[in-house]
């Protein structure tokens, strides 16, 4: 199958061509961007010296329709909602790897994203792409709005204990750290050397956009509305997002029945590990995976349970995550291309 990618010259686009390099269905057949279109992908990723040697190209929309049988949207928010409409149009599926199709209410998107959201049609249309949760919605989808990369290893994080009702719904805080990558790859103030290097510092309290995210989802997922709390926080490394989610449990509840609950709940979920009890997942061991690692503990003195949850946010929480809801579209068995041992140390 031949596959294009919207924004080939940033992080998720680099990282979309390194798995699908080694992806034994598709075939790379577009490299869109605008500021380097022209040149090969080797002179602004020397990395894929001798694996890729395609030629970047400038998004004409109507040039590159025919060019693919899918396309990945690997740009900034505020890009693919004004583009997405005309390959709706011609049922050519989209997986969009930026906030522009998550949010189903205009509002919301109006609101926090501070543009004017994609055609509510088109919204209409867009699944959300998180397969451990809505892998059946995302069968027979044609346009995957992929998930933000905190609100992956929140909601993978929170499912069990969302599906069982064990949550007081309005006491969920989410401490989220990042690694840098996550800001992409044009350099600003915020994330050059000086400023992230040997430093952590908080950022968006209150007003980031995968507040909305993660509370529409909920919302689907319980029936229920909540509000919550979170706090991301940039943290001087490369890959890698830790989500600390704290809340208060609804009824008494061991580590040890905590568990449980999420090793059945995951049974089937070869992304997703759970570690024992006293063990916590680090970054680094999911790094350049599409892994996301839990480790659970309640403390029955606070009857609160606190959950870690970590991916790497590139993989995982962006091109892994869109590899792999190509996958359950096309019906291919969803590890294809994403069997990838992480890189460690
Ligand atoms: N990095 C991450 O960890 C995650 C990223 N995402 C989302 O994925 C998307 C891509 O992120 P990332 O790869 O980090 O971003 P980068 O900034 O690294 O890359 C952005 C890409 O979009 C292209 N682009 C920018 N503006 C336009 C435009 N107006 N029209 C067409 N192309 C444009 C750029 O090309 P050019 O330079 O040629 O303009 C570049 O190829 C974002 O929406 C991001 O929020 C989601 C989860 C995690
Ligand atoms: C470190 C850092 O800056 N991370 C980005 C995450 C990017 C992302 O996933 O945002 P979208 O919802 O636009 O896809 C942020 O916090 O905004």
């Amino acid at each position: 199958m031949k596959v294009g990618i919207i924004g080939a010259n940033g992080y998720s686009g680099a990282e979309l061509i390194r798995i699908l390099k080694q992806h034994p269905e598709v075939e790379l057949s577009f490299l869109g961007s605008h500021s380097t279109s022209g040149t090969l992908i080797t002179e602004q990723y020397p990395h894929l010296e001798g694996i890729s040697e395609c030629r970047l190209e400038e998004m004409n929309v109507d040039d590159i329709l025919g060019r693919a049988d899918l396309f990945f949207f690997a740009t900034p928010s505020g890009v693919a909602k004004n583009h997405v409409h005309r390959f709706v149009d011609e049922e050519i599926p989209c997986i969009d790897l930026s906030g522009d199709h998550r949010l189903k209410d205009s509002r919301l998107y109006d609101k926090w994203y501070k543009y004017s959201s994609a055609p509510t049609s088109v919204l209409q249309k867009s699944t959300y792409g998180l397969p451990e949760l809505f892998r059946e919605d995302i069968k027979n989808a044609t346009l995957i709005a992929n998930p933000g990369c905190y609100p992956t290893a929140t909601l993978i994080g929170l499912a069990p204990l969302l599906k069982n009702n064990l949550v007081h719904l309005n006491s969920i805080i989410i401490d989220g750290k990042s690694g840098v990558t996550g800001a992409g790859r044009k350099a600003s103030m915020g994330t050059h050397y000086c400023e992230v290097n040997e430093n952590v510092k908080a950022y968006k309290l209150g007003n980031h956009q995968h507040i909305p995210e993660m509370e529409q989802v909920i919302q689907t997922y319980t029936h229920s509305d909540a509000t919550i709390t979170f706090t991301p926080h940039l943290v001087p490394m490369s890959r890698g997002i830790m989500c600390t989610i704290y809340c208060d449990l609804a009824q008494s509840l061991s580590t040890k029945d905590a568990l449980e609950l999420y090793h059945e709940f995951y049974r089937k979920e070869y992304f997703v590990r759970i570690r024992q009890e006293n063990q916590w997942p680090a970054t680094k061991e999911v790094y350049s995976s599409n892994y996301c690692d839990l480790g659970i503990a309640v403390d029955e003195r606070t009857n609160r349970i606190t959950i870690v949850s970590v991916i790497d946010n590139v993989m995982k929480g962006a091109s892994g995550q869109a590899v792999q809801n190509m996958n359950i579209i096309n019906g291919w068995n969803e590890q294809t291309g994403l069997k990838i041992t992480p890189v460690y140390p």
